[in-house]
């Protein structure tokens, strides 16, 4: 759907006020990993109820997110960015990021394309970017000290390596004050997010505002942190409007402050504040059920591969960060879906699994999730749950190891047996059930 709309780069309603009555925005949920653990953060991929960051109400692929987009535009006419903020990170999940916003210019020249990123994989992509006319980039930077940082980030991924609290806080920061430099060397306008977190960073924030200040930055964004009872920070309270205004106060001595941040979830879509739309939700989870390109499965080289049947050519994993297979079923609140293209392996989905409960529909819930896998891997699994994924066709695995590893050998038809896992983990013993199966 082509607009007919007058828009500069005066109109994005966050980083200028005065258009925040005038102008929306939409954030299409493409970015659902993420590739450092911020411990105030939790994300939650089918949730219709809370309004905070981290929160969608499904995940999209690029094509679909431009279908969705032409349904916002049919609502809303007064959008005049699109953003992409999550509900992970876009450069966790960079092929799906770049893809969409390359189809989105490409539909939609007259856009303003945006993005929020932790920043510590956007190097890369700053050029093509540019290119694309990114013209506004939000860098959440919650720590220009890496003791500070420390405290705040439980890991951080780097390509296969993940590093703990303390390298991995000295690693962030420089990339994200490097990326920060190319960014505005590019000519991107640049925000920085910091969230204040009580006992935590709040002495910090004035520094960080210094720091970005020097760096060319327009605007800062101090955000109070968001109580969050899935989060490791779940015994810490909302700082006070009073200590957010002083800290707010203090740090406009050396940068333009925002403060009208409305804390939006990763599929909010319209003016800043303004309710979900329902009937834009509903929208949404039906993109989400759409094939996730227009020619929807990947030819797999059936000779060669132990995925034979083209209807399932996907496989399931249970992973705490995406790097080994990890996680018990029961504990796995989401799944990665891997499919298998010329160039290696792809994680082409995320998938919320049914939450607990529900009792044995649970698992009836899951394998109509899961009806395009052929194989589940995951550390551990209840007998229950074994029994109805297996009934439904879907080749259940209990193993540990590298996920690259596993799917070498499910995709080229090879034994799984070395990575089996030698004391499958009891139900109720290492995960945090109750042990009375995965109900
Ligand atoms: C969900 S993130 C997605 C984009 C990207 N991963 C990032 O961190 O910038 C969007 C923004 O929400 C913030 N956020 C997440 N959880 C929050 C919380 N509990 N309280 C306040 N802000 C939060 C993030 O720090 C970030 O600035
Ligand atoms: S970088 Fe963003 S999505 Fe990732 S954990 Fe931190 S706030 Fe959450
Ligand atoms: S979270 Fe804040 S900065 Fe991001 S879109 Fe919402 S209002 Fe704008």
């Amino acid at each position: 759907m082509k607009r007919d709309m007058d828009i500069n780069s005066v109109n994005h309603p966050c980083f200028n006020a005065k258009a925040r009555k005038k102008f929306g925005r939409v954030h299409l949920p493409v970015a659902p990993r993420c590739n450092i653990q911020c411990r105030f953060c939790d994300r939650k991929f089918d949730c219709v109820n809370e309004s905070r960051p981290g929160v969608t109400s499904g995940v999209l692929s690029p094509y679909q997110a431009l279908v969705y987009l032409d349904h916002v535009f049919e609502e809303k006419k007064n959008i005049s960015v699109v953003g992409i903020a999550g509900p992970g990170d876009p450069f966790a999940n960079p092929e799906q990021t770049m893809e969409t916003l390359r189809l989105v210019r490409q539909a939609h020249p007259e856009v303003l394309l945006c993005l929020a990123t932790n920043g510590l994989g956007i190097a890369p992509y700053i050029d093509e970017l540019a290119e694309l006319e990114t013209g506004h980039v939000t860098v959440t930077v919650n720590a220009v000290d890496p003791a500070v940082g420390a405290k705040v980030y439980a890991w951080v991924r780097d390509g296969k390596r993940v590093v703990g609290p303390e390298e991995g806080a000295a690693l962030l920061i420089e990339r994200q004050l490097a990326a920060i430099k190319a960014l505005k060397s590019a000519g991107i306008m640049v925000k920085v997010n910091a969230i204040m977190i009580p006992g935590i960073n709040e002495d910090h924030i004035v520094d960080v505002a210094k720091e970005v200040s020097s760096l060319g930055v327009d605007i800062f964004n101090c955000l109070p942190f968001h109580e969050n009872s899935g989060s490791s920070f779940s015994h810490i309270k909302e700082p006070t409007k009073a200590a957010v205004t002083a800290v707010r106060k203090e740090a406009g001595l050396y940068i333009k402050q925002m403060t009208h941040c409305a804390r939006c979830r990763a599929d909010a879509v319209g003016c800043l504040g303004e309710e979900a739309s329902e009937g834009l939700m509903e929208k949404l989870k039906a993109c989400e059920r759409m094939p996730e390109r227009p020619d929807s499965i990947w030819d797999l080289p059936k000779e060669t591969c132990r995925v034979t049947d083209s209807t399932r050519p996907y496989v399931a994993v249970a992973s705490m960060e995406g790097l080994l297979v990890n996680q018990h079923l029961g504990e796995a609140r989401e799944l990665m879906i891997y499919g298998k293209r010329d160039d290696g392996f792809v994680l082409v989905d995320t998938r919320a699994t049914p939450s607990a409960g529900t009792g044995p529909s649970r698992w009836d819930q899951l394998s109509e999730v899961l009806t395009d896998c052929s194989t589940l891997l995951v550390s551990g699994i209840g007998e229950t749950p074994e029994k109805a994924l297996s009934r439904t066709g879907i080749d259940v695995n209990v193993i540990e190891g590298l996920i690259d590893e596993a799917l070498g050998s499910v995709f080229e038809g090879r034994s799984l047996h070395a990575m089996v896992r030698r004391t499958p983990k009891k139900c109720g013993e290492e995960c945090s059930g109750m042990g009375m199966g995965c109900g």
